[in-house]
C-alpha cells in the first residue's frame, strides 16, 4: 500500500472540534483548509477589545507618522505600530498564545495595520528568506485578526491555494509554515487585498521558532 503519500504532516495548531476553550474565552473554530494549514477563526476579539486596538493604534500611527515609518514601501502601502504593553494587551496576547499553541515570548509582539482605500498588501510570505539573516530564528505562524468590518474589499487572500477570507470584526485567520515540505511552506503566499471603501484595521501576530523577546 502505497498509504504514506496522503499522510499529512503533523501541525503547530493541534485542536480539534469546533471551538477552542482559552483561559478567558472561547473561540470558533469555522473553517480549515487542511494542507497547508490555514484556519477561519470568530469570537476571537470582542468588539471591544476591537475597538480598544484601534484607538490605541490610530494616535500612535498619527504621531510616527512624520518618523522612519514615512519611506515608501510598496508591498505594503498600509502603515502599522506594534502595540505597547497594556492589560488588555498582555490578555489578549494570552489568549492568541493559547490558540498558537505556542509560548507568547516567541511572539513578535502585536502589531496593528491599518489601510485605507487604495492601500493593500501584495502578495508575500511571512517567513524570511533562507539567505536572510533574521531565518537564523525564523517565523513558523500568523494569527490575523480582523479589527473591523470593512465596506468593500481588503480581503486577505491565499493566491497559490485559490481561497480568501473577508474581513469580519472579531473573527480572525490563523496558517502556518513550519513543514517539513517547503512547498507547503510556500503555498502560503498571501495578500491584503486593496481596500475599496472604508477602513480595514488588523492585528498580526507572527510566532518565531524560538524565543524572541524577554518578558
Ligand atoms: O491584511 C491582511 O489581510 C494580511 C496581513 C498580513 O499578511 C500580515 O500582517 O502579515
Ligand atoms: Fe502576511
Amino acid at each position: 500500500m502505497n498509504g504514506h503519500a496522503t499522510e499529512k504532516e503533523r501541525t503547530i495548531f493541534d485542536h480539534t472540534g469546533n471551538r477552542i476553550k482559552t483561559e478567558d474565552r472561547e473561540i470558533r473554530i469555522l473553517a480549515k483548509y487542511e494542507e497547508p494549514l490555514v484556519v477561519v477563526l470568530g469570537n476571537v476579539l470582542s468588539n471591544d477589545e476591537c475597538d480598544e486596538l484601534i484607538e490605541h493604534s490610530r494616535e500612535r500611527l498619527q504621531r510616527s507618522k512624520t518618523g522612519e515609518d514615512r519611506t515608501v514601501n510598496t508591498i505594503r502601502t498600509s502603515s502599522g505600530v506594534f502595540c505597547e504593553q497594556t492589560e488588555t494587551i498582555t490578555r489578549i496576547e494570552k489568549r492568541i498564545s493559547q490558540i498558537m499553541n505556542i509560548p507568547i515570548e516567541h511572539g513578535d509582539g502585536l502589531q496593528v495595520l491599518r489601510y485605507t482605500p487604495g492601500q493593500e498588501y501584495q502578495p508575500h510570505y511571512d517567513f524570511f528568506a533562507k539567505t536572510s539573516r533574521a531565518s537564523s530564528n525564523n517565523r513558523i505562524s500568523t494569527l490575523v485578526m480582523y479589527l473591523n468590518d470593512v465596506e468593500e474589499g481588503g480581503e486577505t487572500v491565499f493566491p497559490m491555494l485559490h481561497f480568501s477570507v473577508s474581513p469580519v470584526k472579531g473573527m480572525a485567520v490563523y496558517f502556518e509554515y513550519f513543514y517539513r515540505n517547503d512547498e507547503l511552506n510556500e503555498s502560503t503566499l498571501h495578500a491584503g487585498t486593496q481596500v475599496i471603501k472604508g477602513e480595514k484595521w488588523v492585528a498580526t501576530m507572527w510566532m518565531r521558532r524560538q524565543r524572541f523577546r524577554v518578558s
